[in-house]
């Protein structure tokens, strides 16, 4: 069979009326991702899903496949990707190693990625409670962002694992220091990477899929989370920080796009001191002038893009919330120009 005809087949591979949702696990080398995918894996029965892992370094790609279930209903595949940027593998050799996938082996439920500590998006971050503090004090020669805590930065779902290796109070403390750099993620603690496994495989943030009704929207997690803009931040921080706005009224998309193309690719926009405010992960429920829909907006660093999800009810009071996490973040400044985005009648 050619590609072409093979490529012809693949969408009939995917469960009909329903897109596979993809979660990206990342975490530094050892804090027990692969613990996580045996957990996850030896607990799904009936469930299909497919496992790719994004490994760095030279070779070729690496097909592994491993069978955990006991009665021959489960079956996994694990897949390991090269290089380096998890963003290309998985528009590029990621979404072509999954079409592969289910050509051969037919209808997954799930999809899990897992990358080693380089890859730049990342949903489910796995923490090591003991090393994690260390790593959090790692400096960067460029001044760059260090790794864990872009990571962190990054992510829905922190999962801080290995908790029986440090005291509670090293736990308290750690917890306050990841909540400083990303107050939105959702954060888990285990030993042996034992979560609640509804929590880890509903997560459908950074599919492309638009919301489907089984899927848990980024509406709902601000809904579940009771979430409320941070009153506290006034300063400018200079380290990655978490930002929530949240405007009443309809969103002018042509102005918003300006807005996200002077803050993420252009990189115009600055801090009251005139340092560049760089963003590392934006994510926004929005209720846009142009229909009924909520619109959820998401990017890492300069990517973003929106889906359409549910209507809004007849009666329900339009607003719009926006989460930045970053550094230099500039409370004042981003209201100011979120504001801006607000139709003119808008209150
Ligand atoms: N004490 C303790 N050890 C753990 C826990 N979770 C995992 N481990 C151990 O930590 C080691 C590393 O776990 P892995 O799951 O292989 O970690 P990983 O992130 O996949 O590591 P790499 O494959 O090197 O990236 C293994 O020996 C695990 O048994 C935990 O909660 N407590």
């Amino acid at each position: 069979m050619s590609d072409e005809e093979n490529m012809d087949q693949i969408p009939d591979l995917v469960p009909a009326n329903k897109k596979v949702p993809i979660t990206i696990i990342t975490g530094f080398l050892g804090s027990g991702k692969t613990t996580l995918l045996n957990y996850i894996l030896s607990k799904q029965h009936g469930k299909r899903i497919a496992v790719i892992m994004n490994e760095f370094g030279e070779g070729d790609s690496i097909e592994k496949s491993m069978s955990v279930g006991s009665a021959g209903e489960l079956f996994e595949e694990w897949l390991e990707l090269r290089n380096g940027c998890l963003c290309c593998s998985v528009k590029d050799n990621g979404v072509k190693a999954i079409e592969n996938l289910m050509t051969k082996k037919g209808k997954f439920d799930y999809i899990l990625l897992e990358t080693t500590g380089l890859a730049d998006p990342g949903i489910i971050t796995m923490i090591d409670a003991k090393n994690c503090p260390q790593q959090l004090k790692e400096k960067k020669k460029d001044s760059s962002v260090n790794e864990v805590t872009r990571q962190i930065a990054l992510s829905d779902i922190i999962v801080i694992n290995k908790t029986d290796l440090v005291s509670k109070k090293e736990l308290e403390q750690l917890r306050t220091d990841i909540r400083r750099i990303n107050s939105f993620s959702q954060l888990i603690e285990t030993t042996h990477s034992r979560v609640d496994l509804d929590v880890i495989l509903d997560l459908n943030a950074y599919s492309n899929a638009n919301s489907s009704s089984d899927s848990i929207g980024l509406e709902d997690v601000f809904r579940q989370r009771g979430f409320k803009p941070d009153e506290h931040q006034h300063v400018i921080d200079q380290t990655v920080s978490t930002l929530t706005l949240e405007r009443k009224g309809r969103i002018d998309k042509v102005l918003l796009d300006e807005f996200l193309q002077d803050l993420l690719w252009e990189k115009k926009i600055k801090n009251s001191e005139g340092q560049t405010i760089e963003i590392l992960r934006l994510k926004g429920v929005l209720s846009l002038t142009s229909d009924d829909n909520h619109h959820v907006v998401q990017a890492v660093y300069e990517l973003y893009d929106y889906h359409t999800t549910t209507p809004w009810a007849v009666d329900e009071e339009r607003q719009n919330t926006i989460v930045f996490i970053g550094r230099n973040i500039d409370r004042e400044v981003l209201e100011h120009q979120f504001s801006q985005c607000l139709q003119s009648d808008s209150s």
